[in-house]
């Protein structure tokens, strides 16, 4: 197990920085406009409890899409696979998170769960009676998956999205027309919203990583917070589909269950190993962060990451 120290993760982080020229902050979601693109910050979290750090920490990162793995863990101990898999795939796409095309063909059938219409299917079958109550439930798991009680979402940035989503809403009835979700749009964009603004530190982000490193299990307390499928089932996601539709390269030069959000935040998980997290808002023309990648790539050759 190697020591990960922190002089040596400030000189990486210093290094990757040096790409944040070439990615550039979304603002899609104008709130999330307002970032700094030479942010970069990392956490790695290692089974002992043990944190080591680079880059301002204490700096918050909506999850955005990192959200979608964390509903799909939820839905999967709500439902099951097969009623998950029913409704949305298993397979990867080289389409953009956002695209509509794949959507018109038949059996009408979100192609995965990391895709945009795949993950608000997900959300769409998160239980509970009321938006409230089902965005406390995801809440209570996320907070357990971080160990944090304090997580909460950015009520600015769910209301710059929600205010914003045509897109996602043009997904949404286009499942509905075809029956795969049949409830109110604007409901699940509410909950859809807030669930993508939930946010946390890279601490937060390292310590849930490293709950899928080891199979879902708490770190502190060895008890499951999640079944061994669940966690399994998530980490081959993050593999196939994790970062995109450049999921493939990056398991090529990184090599580690990943699942980036257009916030810029990475979250990683070493099988057995650690948990890293990452914060850098300067994305790629694919929407990861650039610096990150970039991050991650040299903690992956540096320590002999890759679980290939
Ligand atoms: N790729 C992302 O992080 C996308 C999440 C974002 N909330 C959206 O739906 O557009």
């Amino acid at each position: 197990m190697p020591v990960y120290n922190e002089e040596e993760l400030a000189r990486f982080v210093e290094e990757a920085k040096l790409y944040a020229r070439y990615g550039k902050v979304a603002d899609y979601i104008p709130a999330l406009g307002k970032a700094n693109p030479n942010e970069l910050s990392v956490a790695v979290y290692t089974p002992d409890g043990k944190v080591a750090s680079a880059g301002d920490v204490t700096v918050k990162v909506t999850l955005q899409s990192i959200s979608k793995i964390l509903a799909l863990a939820l839905v999967l101990m709500d439902h099951g696979e097969d009623e998950v898999f029913h409704k949305v795939g298993m397979e990867p796409t080289d389409y953009p998170f956002h695209s509509i095309a794949k959507l018109e063909e038949k059996p009408v059938k979100p192609l995965n769960p990391m895709i945009n219409a795949g993950a608000l299917v997900v959300t769409s079958m998160i239980q509970g009676g009321s938006v409230s109550e089902r965005l406390e439930r995801l809440l209570a798991f996320v907070r357990r998956l971080a160990g944090n009680e304090q997580i909460a979402y950015s009520e600015e940035v769910a209301r710059s999205e929600f205010e914003t989503a045509f897109l996602n809403r043009s997904l949404c009835y286009f499942l509905k027309q075809h029956r795969i979700i049949d409830e109110d749009v604007e409901e699940l964009m509410d909950l859809y919203t807030k669930q993508c603004a939930i946010e946390m530190t890279c601490i937060d982000l390292a310590r849930i990583g490293l709950v899928f490193a080891l199979d879902g299990r708490d770190p502190h307390s060895g008890e499951p917070i999640m079944p061994l499928d669940v966690a399994r089932i998530c980490k081959t996601f993050m593999v196939t589909c994790g970062m995109y539709n450049a999921s493939g390269e990056f398991a090529i030069k990184v090599g580690i269950p990943a699942k980036s959000g257009v916030s810029g935040g990475i979250l990683a998980a070493v099988p057995g190993r650690c948990g890293i997290g990452i914060f850098g808002p300067a994305l790629d023309d694919k929407g990861n962060s650039v610096t990150g990648v970039k991050l991650l790539e040299r903690l992956s050759k540096t320590y002999s990451l890759s679980i290939f």
